[in-house]
């Protein structure tokens, strides 16, 4: 099941580019939310400080608290538990080349140690479902590499291999950017169905797919989080003037 996540304080830096500023949010679970903002406004750091990936940068740092279900990430967990309960698609696919589809899907589970055939296939066939791409590879699963799918499957194994391990939050930057008009109609049913099982975090431009598939959405603007509502209410009656010129195409 998904988990809710709570936001406080949370402020990130790279070197002394002070990139996020006081965010406090709360995301609920099973929902799916959207984050919108112009071009380097922080809505990648924001996610990146979510599942701890901020940090991987040397001259990143981030302070504050995020608490996804009943765990402070940045206090009680390290950053590999963090990043098995909190999945990540990007904006462009990056399904491992080399690697068939199957142990593509695979492989964050035999990092964890499991080696049994009959857990993995199961875990294999049950994610390429939830992805919507099982009737799509299942005949092919272990002769066909990752790479020599369609750019859309390809998202869709990427998707695939982060819900393998049993994540509580799928993070999505730009996950349909890269994507032709059908793949993308892919990707937002499969949002759809994903939130009666995941808590799901969307960075998107295209503000047609947040009204499409998310519940709440969140502004940000130069690193602040000026406005988070229901995403109805952002984009039919916002309460701040610059979320309003944002989503009226005034500037961004
Ligand atoms: N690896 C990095 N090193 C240094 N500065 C970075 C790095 N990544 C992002 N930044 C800076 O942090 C700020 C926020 O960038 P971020 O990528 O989070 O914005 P964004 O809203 O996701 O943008 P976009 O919509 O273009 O992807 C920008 O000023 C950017 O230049």
């Amino acid at each position: 099941m998904g988990v809710g996540i709570e936001v406080k304080d949370l402020n990130a830096w790279y070197g002394s580019n002070h990139t996020l500023q006081d965010i406090n949010l709360n995301i609920q679970p099973n929902e799916a939310t959207a984050l919108i903002g112009p071009s380097g406004c922080g809505k990648s750091t924001f996610v990146r400080c979510l599942n701890r990936m901020h940090e991987t940068n040397p001259i990143a740092k981030v302070t504050g608290s995020v608490r996804i279900g009943d765990l402070d990430i940045y206090n009680d967990a390290s950053p590999v538990e963090v990043r098995r309960r909190i999945g990540m698609v990007f904006q462009r696919p990056n399904p491992f080349p080399t690697m068939s589809i199957y142990d593509n899907v695979a492989s964050g589970l035999r990092l964890n140690g499991f080696r049994n055939r009959r857990v993995l296939d199961e875990v294999v066939e049950r994610s390429l479902k939830h992805a919507a791409l099982w009737d799509e590879v299942k005949d092919e699963l272990k002769k066909k590499s990752g790479a020599s799918l369609s750019g859309g499957q390809q998202q869709r194994l990427c998707i695939a291999r982060a819900l393998a391990v049993d994540p509580e939050v799928l993070l999505m930057d730009e996950p349909a950017s890269a994507l032709d008009p059908v793949s993308t109609a892919k990707i937002e049913d499969l949002i759809f169905q994903l939130k009666s099982q995941y808590t799901i975090i969307i960075v998107t431009h295209n503000m047609q797919q947040a009204a499409r598939v998310a519940e709440r959405t969140g502004f940000f603007l130069n690193g602040k989080l000026v406005e988070f509502d229901s995403t109805h209410k952002i984009f039919t009656n916002p309460r701040d003037k610059r979320t309003e010129d944002y989503i009226t195409g005034r500037f961004g």
